[in-house]
């Protein structure tokens, strides 16, 4: 079983996270989680802490000369702002008459439309939002992105999957449609501002942010998350839970501001036809004797890989810190008020698309696992030749 947790807040001294269950060998380096962190850092609509936050990372364990060793694999994030916010978020008491001068300590009784703050302070009984906002933050998604690196490393060295992101749209500004880019198509991805496919959708996306930002207001998209190189087999159709639809979608669902998960052509198909809607099975060479003709299912049947690219789709809400300030009552007075605004993203689609590669990462690690046991890479490798003999030999 691999299970993931983070604790941590937005402006506390550091993000940590652990990632149980992992399998010995799998190589990963410091650098890799680096690189990730410094993808989801980038992208065109990003606030300015993205622009000298540093996601100083290291592993506190779990990890020896560039292997994992077998047993929890934990991360440390420092938030590089720690110093100004040390008797903000001080884990011991602090004397209140200084709190009470400290502009950055302004209680926040004026709720975001959109963001935890007022449900999370009515069901934890806070009369001000910091505490709520702090947990809420997409902060937390640097964490996730770190472990999810790890699980990425070992779908890559167990099975070669490749596991990619492009945004499919930002407000109106939408990708042409075509084929979905392939594994190799990562570097051209990191190069653009906002990943997506085309120069000319990408210029129209880019437009639509800097819109939006001159508008005082904020825009949200469509990610599509794509994993290349999964055998048929992940999942299962046998229990709800099981079903790697529900797993996926759940998960993705778990990630700040995603409101929609689309598998494969998900609503589209809602409204072809059958013979329009599934992906007919021919004969042809290769591990499991069969291919599809498409793959509008998007890799997925009963919950189960069947062996083509696992795509799903997700869309993300605009940000709910709006510059143009919505309207909300003040909870000290009880008095209609301007919600609270202070330093954030207008667009993080882009950055976003990097936290659902981890954390679809994570979920088909878990699979993986599932399927194959093993407690060394090398082990879990032997598992995976033995069924793909098993598949070959069947069909
Ligand atoms: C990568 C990323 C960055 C985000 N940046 C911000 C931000 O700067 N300001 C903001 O208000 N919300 C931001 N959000 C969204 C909020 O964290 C999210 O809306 C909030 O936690 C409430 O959760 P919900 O939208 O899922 O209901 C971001 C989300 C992600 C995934
Ligand atoms: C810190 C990150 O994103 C943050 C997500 C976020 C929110 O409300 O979700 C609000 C902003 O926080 P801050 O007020 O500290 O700038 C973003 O910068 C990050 O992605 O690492």
């Amino acid at each position: 079983m691999l299970r993931w947790i983070t604790a941590g807040e937005s402006h506390g001294p550091a993000l940590v996270a652990v990632l149980e269950g992992m399998v010995a060998g799998v190589e990963v380096t410091t650098a890799d989680l680096g690189e990730q962190l410094a993808r989801r850092r980038l992208g065109f609509g990003r606030s300015p802490r993205m622009g000298f936050e540093t996601d100083a990372v290291e592993f506190l364990g779990g990890v020896r000369h560039g292997r994992t060793q077998g047993g929890p694999v934990a991360v440390r994030i420092d938030n590089a702002e720690w110093p100004k916010w040390e008797k903000v978020m001080s884990a011991d008491p602090v004397d209140e008459e200084e709190l009470a001068g400290l502009a950055r300590n302004e209680p926040l009784t004026r709720p975001r439309p959109g963001h935890a703050d007022l449900p999370g302070m009515q069901k934890y009984g806070f009369d001000e939002a910091r505490p709520v906002l702090e947990r809420a933050s997409a902060r937390e998604t640097a964490a996730r992105t770190a472990l999810g690196t790890v699980a990425r490393a070992f779908l890559r060295q167990l099975l070669g999957v490749e596991v990619i992101s492009h945004v499919v749209s930002i407000g109106k500004a939408e990708a042409p449609d075509g084929p979905p880019p392939g594994p190799d198509d990562l570097a051209t991805i990191d190069e653009s501002p906002v990943r997506a496919f085309t120069p000319a959708a990408t210029e129209a996306m880019v437009a639509e942010v800097e819109a939006v930002k001159e508008a005082g207001d904020t825009v949200g998209g469509v990610i599509e998350v794509i994993a290349y190189g999964l055998p048929p087999g992940l999942g299962s159709h046998v229990h709800w839970d099981r079903r790697l639809d529900a797993r996926l979608a759940g998960a993705l669902m778990g990630v700040q501001a995603m409101k929609g998960v689309e598998i494969g052509d998900g609503f589209t198909t809602a409204r072809r036809w059958g013979s329009e809607a599934h992906d007919e099975i021919d004969r042809a060479d290769g591990l499991s004797g069969v291919s599809r003709r498409t793959n509008r299912a998007g890799g997925l049947e009963g919950g189960i890989t069947n062996g083509e690219p696992l795509r799903v789709r997700v869309a993300m809400k605009p940000i709910s810190t709006v510059p143009r300030a919505l309207s909300t009552v003040d909870v000290r007075s009880g008095e209609p008020a301007v919600a609270i605004h202070q330093r954030s993203d207008v667009c993080a689609v882009p950055r976003a698309g990097v936290v659902l590669e981890s954390v679809v990462g994570l979920v088909l690690a878990e699979t993986a696992l599932e399927k194959f046991g093993g407690d060394s890479l090398a082990e879990t490798r032997r598992n995976v030749e033995s069924y793909r003999t098993a598949l070959r030999e069947r069909w």
